[in-house]
């Protein structure tokens, strides 16, 4: 199944500025490993905002679920989910 996924980014200022960097150092090496699995194939930066835009194939709600709280930084995003299904006029996918 694939999954439209918006992350907003909302590190707290005063974070200290080693653990956020261990924070987003972690996330990058999940997200890569994520990507090199087949189940991460778009991640795309928003322009000029601390936001992504990605696409999900994975197998169900459930795995998507557990896939996006285990980032580093879910505890730090808002994170809109939208499911997607084939559009009748798509001539591929
Ligand atoms: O910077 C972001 O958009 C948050 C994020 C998600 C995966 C990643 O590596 O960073």
């Amino acid at each position: 199944m694939l999954y439209h996924v918006r992350m907003d980014v909302r590190i707290p200022q005063d974070m200290d500025a080693g653990v956020k960097a261990d924070l987003v150092a972690r996330e990058k090496a999940f997200a890569q490993e994520v990507q090199r699995s087949g189940r991460w194939p778009h991640l795309w930066r928003v322009v000029g905002e601390y936001a992504n835009v990605s696409i999900f194939d994975v197998e169900s709600n459930d795995a998507l679920h557990e896939l996006l709280s285990g980032l580093p930084l879910f505890p730090y995003m808002e994170i809109s989910v939208t499911p997607l299904a084939k559009h009748p006029s798509a001539i591929e996918g």
